[in-house]
């Protein structure tokens, strides 16, 4: 019997590093009919392409094979968080995030995102409620906040050397990946001189050394010019651990998530996948308008 997710899951994961069938048969030595039968399944891959497959997706073989993140394997549960500062901000918070997941967390500004994935890092605590994660907190999780953290007179170089050494990793190319950011030139100025969005690059880069099991990035995208912007999409689609963004990027969010939870009232209002949204002929930006209805006057 052929293996009808594994046709959709290479067409889904193809599509997201926006390969076409000849590309992607370039890089496998194989013909393009070759995958074209595996995604209509017609045919299967044999072991050895399967593993380059999941190489080239960058995601694990179990993932590739089964399609959808792993709904059995929560990477982190949240059960009636609530936390208030004046007044409530988190009322009664309960999802779970997947491994392999891409989910953005949608609201009006207020609504308590940044607190909610702040709870989630570990920064702040709650209220009430309880929050169960399947990794190592410090090593394994790692947050762009929305405000930078920097260390204003630090080198841009000694900036990368110092995460290096707390993130305990040693084989880091720092001239490769500040060149990727367009910052090599930057490397020896101190952080306070460096531009907004060149701030912005260098906490990106930052939150990117880590190994980490759950990515969190808080509104990335603010003060990034264009090409920069375009940047951080691609290397986003490059994390194969579990990603949670915080965005008002709607030209972007259709294309790279798999499911959007919007937080309304100090509730999750609605926790939808993409693909059933795109299902109804609706785009991210019409269903959030429709679910996130201001009540006026
Ligand atoms: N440390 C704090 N002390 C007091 N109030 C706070 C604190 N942190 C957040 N708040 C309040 O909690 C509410 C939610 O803030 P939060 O930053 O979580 O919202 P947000 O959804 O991320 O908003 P935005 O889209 O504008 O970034 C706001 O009214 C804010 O003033």
């Amino acid at each position: 019997m052929q293996n009808n997710s594994l046709g959709k899951q290479i067409i889904r994961l193809r599509q997201r590093q926006q390969l076409s069938q000849s590309q992607l048969a370039e890089r496998l030595f194989v013909s393009r009919q070759a995958i074209s039968k595996w995604e209509n399944r017609d045919a299967e891959p044999d072991l050895d392409k399967l593993v380059q497959l999941s190489q080239i997706f960058n995601v694990d073989l179990d993932y590739l094979v089964l399609n959808q993140p792993m709904r059995q394997t929560p990477i982190l549960a949240l059960t009636k968080i609530s936390k208030s500062y004046r007044q409530p901000i988190l009322k009664d918070v309960t999802f779970s995030l997947y491994n392999h997941e891409r989910v953005t967390l949608l609201g009006s500004n207020g609504a308590g995102k940044t607190t909610l994935v702040n709870l989630i890092a570990g920064r702040i605590k709650p209220d009430a409620g309880g929050i169960e994660r399947h990794y190592q907190p410090k090593l394994e999780c790692s947050l762009m906040p929305q405000k930078n953290v920097l260390i204003d007179p630090m080198r841009v170089q000694e900036m990368m050397e110092l995460e290096i050494s707390i993130a305990k990793l040693n084989t880091i190319d720092i001239e490769r990946l500040l060149k990727s950011a367009n910052l090599w030139e930057q490397r020896r100025q101190v952080v306070d001189s460096l531009s907004g969005g060149q701030q912005r690059k260098l906490m990106f880069l930052l939150t990117m050394i880590k190994s980490a099991k759950l990515f969190i990035f808080d509104e990335p995208t603010v003060g990034m010019d264009l090409e920069t912007i375009d940047h951080f999409w691609q290397r986003l689609d490059q994390i194969s651990g579990t990603t949670l963004v915080i965005t008002h990027d709607f030209n972007q969010i259709d294309h790279y998530f798999d499911r959007v939870l919007l937080l309304k009232g100090g509730v999750i209002a609605a926790d939808e996948q993409v693909a059933t949204i795109h299902a109804h002929n609706q785009d991210l930006d019409t269903w959030y308008r429709g679910h996130n209805q201001v009540q006026e006057g």
